[in-house]
């Protein structure tokens, strides 16, 4: 049985609008970086990849400098490098990552979101705008008839898939490389491929891999 989803009727859209008003803070923050940098695209930054996928990644918010600034979920900076490459070396993306959005990278089987769609100061959303978000990242899961699996990019990830889930955050902890059964669907923690997680050696590029060497094998155990 999959688990109900949290999605309030009155935003039922996958996608927040180009100018979401619903959370103040992160309006004032994309309006300054408009005035800034207008070239960028300083909104909420939309899923990327196809809707028929098995699997789907979840990470934090976009970055400043990275998807605030190009549009497509981890591109544009450290923590896209590392992830775009692991999901070349798993089969679940192909072509070549320049940090681009129109590169030649497609992603296979599976889809990335954000737990936030707009970027956050300091990489940090409040619980206030996870929550306002969560009815987007409930749609966007409403809409992958196929799903199976779910990597949660960090703990902010991991919690806004349980809490869109209706399951309890004391049921499930996170912790890297801890596997949860909700329902028809497989949660898959990982630490997130931030450069500062990296640098620090809280996640190497080996641990980073046995979470996609799991996922791999839970994806083609489905036949
Ligand atoms: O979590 C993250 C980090 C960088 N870029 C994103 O889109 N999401």
């Amino acid at each position: 049985m999959a688990a109900v989803l949290d999605a309030s009727p009155a935003v039922a859209a996958p996608e927040p609008p180009r100018d979401c008003p619903l959370c103040p803070r992160l309006v004032a923050f994309r309006d300054h970086w408009r005035e800034q940098e207008p070239s960028w695209h300083n909104a909420p930054v939309p899923s990327f990849g196809p809707v028929d996928g098995r699997l789907l990644i979840v990470g934090l918010a976009p970055g400043l400098r990275g998807a605030n600034r190009t549009g497509r979920p981890f591109t544009g900076d450290y923590a896209g490098e590392l992830l775009y490459s692991t999901l070349i070396t798993f089969g679940f993306a192909t072509g070549t990552f320049e940090a681009r959005p129109d590169d030649s990278l497609r992603l296979v089987d599976a889809r990335l979101t954000n737990a936030v769609r707009c970027v956050p100061p300091e990489n940090k959303p409040t619980t206030d705008e996870i929550r306002t978000c969560r009815p987007f990242f409930s749609a966007t899961i409403g809409l992958l008839p196929s799903l199976s699996a779910i990597v949660a990019l960090g703990k902010i990830a991991h919690d806004q898939v349980l809490a869109a889930h209706g399951e309890r955050l004391s049921h499930h902890k996170f912790a890297h490389g801890a596997v949860h059964r909700l329902g028809d669907l497989v949660l898959f923690d990982s630490y997130h491929c931030s450069r500062y997680n990296t640098n620090t050696g809280v996640l190497t590029t080996e641990m980073f891999h046995a979470v996609f060497a799991k996922v791999r094998a839970h994806i083609d155990a489905l036949g």
